[in-house]
């Protein structure tokens, strides 16, 4: 009631509505615990231009902590490889809020399941290597950007790097978003609850955070693009670790993610990872896997040359390693790992 009421009939009167400019009953096809996620066309009234969109129903009413973050940090950024936000929608009736976005068709989740699914019925349609290149060029130029303006992405993931369709003018083009969960919370020390029927996969998660370090840093995102790389490559999640169904744990330490990840890369030792016995889990650690000599014999060059034949003197490899650094301070920058 603080706004003269006649303006106040005005400014509604006035206000687009998104039921008018666009055509979204029953075309939902996302759903989480960030909202729920239609696939649209503009109506022909509208002045948006022709092709299809995402409009995205924020879950709850009012411009809560979350979709507030959302806004801001969206509105303020522009590049090519992060997901641009079109149009905010503010549904004055029903405190409802929607955000616009270009569709996209693809997501690397779905394209690397749909070739693992097709290598295993024996159609060679693995992803070219040309692809693997493009995709990660991309991911570190978003990346990059993201980083230069202090944004850390915090849960990269093959479901968070989406692909513009062959119906879009951007054909093939990455778009870095954020489709869920863990956005609602900011540390990364919060317990993980139920939210979302999608259990969190610690797939990605670099191994400090596993040990309990206390803040996302850019290393953290580039871990994750690591674990992305080599899942391009082999089509299988490098460090695949079952996920027991009830995910309840307030503790960031994951023993079973842990024996994954060192199963895969040796165990580290003092050289590789000086600053180890600081992190908070480090007791646990060495409760649990001791000196870690049960792994001495484990490396990244042995896993990838033996399942995959990939070359331990590659360029390729050469910057998976690096990407892969146990030890966050020896993990390239964005723009190191572009420059290789
Ligand atoms: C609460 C909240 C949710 C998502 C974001 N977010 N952040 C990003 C980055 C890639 C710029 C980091 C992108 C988004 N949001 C989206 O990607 N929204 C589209 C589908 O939900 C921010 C804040």
């Amino acid at each position: 009631a603080w706004m003269d009421a006649d303006f106040r009939r005005q400014l509604s009167a006035r206000r687009e509505r998104v039921e008018d400019a666009f055509e979204f009953e029953g075309r939902k096809v996302g759903r989480g615990s960030y909202g729920q996620v239609f696939k649209t066309k503009p109506r022909s009234c509208a002045d948006a231009p022709a092709g299809d969109y995402a409009l995205k129903q924020i879950e709850g009413s009012g411009l809560s902590m979350s979709a507030c973050r959302e806004i801001a940090l969206l509105r303020e950024l522009k590049h090519p490889n992060v997901i641009s936000l079109k149009q905010v929608y503010l549904a004055h009736e029903t405190r409802q809020i929607w955000l616009l976005f270009d569709y996209a068709e693809h997501d690397l989740w779905r394209m690397i399941n749909f070739h693992a699914s097709a290598k295993k019925c024996n159609s060679q349609v693995s992803l070219p290597p040309n692809f693997t290149k493009s995709i990660m060029h991309q991911i570190l130029c978003g990346i990059h950007y993201l980083h230069s303006n202090w944004v850390l992405h915090r849960d990269l993931k093959p479901a968070n790097i989406l692909v513009m369709g062959a119906t879009s003018p951007e054909r093939g083009r990455v778009k870095i978003a954020d489709l869920g969960l863990a956005r609602l919370f900011h540390q990364p020390l919060t317990p993980l609850t139920e939210i979302d029927p999608v259990v969190v996969t610690f797939w990605y998660r670099a191994p400090e955070l596993l040990l309990g370090a206390r803040h996302y840093t850019k290393a953290i995102d580039l871990w994750a693009i690591g674990c992305i790389m080599a899942e391009l490559i082999t089509d299988k999640p490098l460090f695949y670790c079952k996920q027991e169904e009830d995910i309840k744990t307030s503790s960031p330490y994951n023993r079973d993610q842990l024996e994954r990840i060192f199963s895969v890369m040796g165990f580290p030792s003092q050289q590789d990872w000086r600053d180890l016995p600081h992190l908070p889990k480090y007791g646990d650690l060495v409760r649990n896997f001791g000196t870690g000599q049960q792994y001495a014999r484990f490396s990244l060059g042995r896993h990838m040359s033996r399942s995959f034949g990939m070359s331990e003197t590659s360029p390729e490899f050469r910057l998976l390693s690096r990407l892969l650094a146990m030890d966050p301070l020896r993990r390239p920058s964005a723009r190191e790992a572009l420059e290789d």
